[in-house]
C-alpha cells in the first residue's frame, strides 16, 4: 500500500463547500489523494459523496474552496476539459451504448485521445490511421486486462450486469486516465461479480498504477481495498484514515448508527471490522 502523503498529490481538495437551495451538500471537505493511492469516500445516503465527484469532475462548481488536479486548479473548468486532462469516471448507473459492441464502446473511450483533427484526417491519412491503430491496440490491451475477450463482439445491452460494469470500467481505462473516479463500482453485483471487480480494481492500482477515488456502500470492499478512507455525513467530513483507523473512530460509528439516521430511510449498519456490512444501501 502506498501512503497518500509520500508523493506529490494527484488531487488536492481544500475546504470545499457546495450549497444548493437550502441544502449544504458539501461542508468544508478537504483531502488529498496520492500517486497510486486507492482512496475511498463513504457516508450514509445523501452524505455528499456523489456531489464531491461532481465537483472534482467539473459538473458542480462549489461556492467555496479549491480543487487541484495534477497541480492545476480545476474549478471553473468544463467537465470535458477536466476529462481530457486525465480524469475518468464511471457512474452509479451504467452509461454505455447498449446497441454497440464491447469493442465499439471501448473505442469511444479513446475519443479524447484522438489528437488528429479533421484536417489531418482529410489531407493526409498517415497520422490519423496510425492513431486508429494505436487506439485499437490500446483497446485490445484493455480487453485482455479485464478478461473481456469472450464478450468483445456482443452488444453491451445483451451482457450480464457485472460484465457491463466491467465494460464501463474499461471505457474509463481507455481514456488512459491519470485518475479514476469509481462511483459505486459493485452496486447491484452478486458476490462473484463483486470479487471479480475487486480484483480488477486492485490490479488497476498495483499494475497500471492509476490512482483512484471510490465511492462505495459495500463496506467489506472498502475496508479490504482502500488505502485511506474519508467519511462524510451531511456533507461534513468526519474523519480520514486507514480502514482500521476509520472503523475504530467512535464518530464514524455514531454517524452510521446515530439517532439522526434512524429515520428517513438512511443506513442502519456501521462499518464493521469484519468488513461484511453493506452499509448505506439505498432504501
Ligand atoms: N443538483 C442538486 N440540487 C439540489 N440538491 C442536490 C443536488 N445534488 C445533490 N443534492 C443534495 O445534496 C445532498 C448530497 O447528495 P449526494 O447525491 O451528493 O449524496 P450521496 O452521498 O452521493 O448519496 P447516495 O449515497 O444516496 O448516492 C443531498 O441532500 C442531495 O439531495
Amino acid at each position: 500500500m502506498t501512503a497518500g502523503s509520500a508523493a506529490a498529490p494527484v488531487v488536492e481538495v481544500a475546504d470545499v463547500t457546495l450549497r444548493f437551495k437550502g441544502v449544504t451538500a458539501i461542508n468544508g471537505v478537504s483531502f488529498t489523494v496520492g500517486e497510486h493511492e486507492l482512496f475511498a469516500i463513504i457516508g450514509p445516503n445523501g452524505a455528499g459523496k456523489t456531489s464531491i465527484f461532481n465537483v472534482l469532475s467539473g459538473v458542480y462548481r462549489p461556492q467555496e474552496g479549491s480543487v487541484r488536479f495534477l497541480g492545476e486548479p480545476v474549478l471553473g473548468r468544463r467537465p470535458h476539459t477536466i476529462a481530457a486532462r486525465g480524469m475518468a469516471r464511471t457512474f452509479q448507473n451504467i452509461e454505455l451504448f447498449e446497441n454497440l459492441t464491447v469493442i465499439d464502446n471501448l473505442m469511444l473511450g479513446r475519443a479524447h485521445a484522438v489528437r488528429y483533427g479533421m484536417f489531418a484526417a482529410a489531407g493526409w491519412l498517415g497520422p490519423a490511421r496510425r492513431s486508429e491503430l494505436a487506439d485499437r491496440a490500446a483497446v485490445e490491451d484493455i480487453v485482455d486486462f479485464l478478461e473481456l475477450a469472450q464478450y468483445r463482439g456482443f452488444p453491451v445491452g445483451l451482457l450480464p450486469y457485472g460484465v457491463q460494469k466491467r465494460v464501463e470500467l474499461g471505457r474509463a481505462l481507455a481514456m488512459e486516465p491519470k485518475l479514476l473516479l469509481l462511483d459505486e463500482p459493485v452496486a447491484g453485483m452478486n458476490l462473484e461479480e463483486t470479487e471479480d471487480m475487486a480484483r480488477f480494481i486492485l490490479d488497476i492500482r498495483d499494475e497500471l498504477e492509476i490512482p483512484m477515488i471510490m465511492v462505495e456502500h459495500d463496506m467489506g470492499l472498502v475496508m479490504d481495498l482502500a488505502d485511506r478512507v474519508l467519511v462524510v455525513d451531511f456533507g461534513v467530513p468526519i474523519t480520514t484514515g486507514t480502514p482500521v483507523e476509520v472503523q475504530r473512530n467512535p464518530d464514524v460509528v455514531k454517524a452510521y448508527l446515530g439517532e439522526d439516521h434512524a429515520t428517513g430511510g438512511r443506513r442502519s449498519k456501521a462499518p464493521s471490522a469484519a468488513g461484511t456490512a453493506a452499509a448505506g444501501e439505498h432504501p
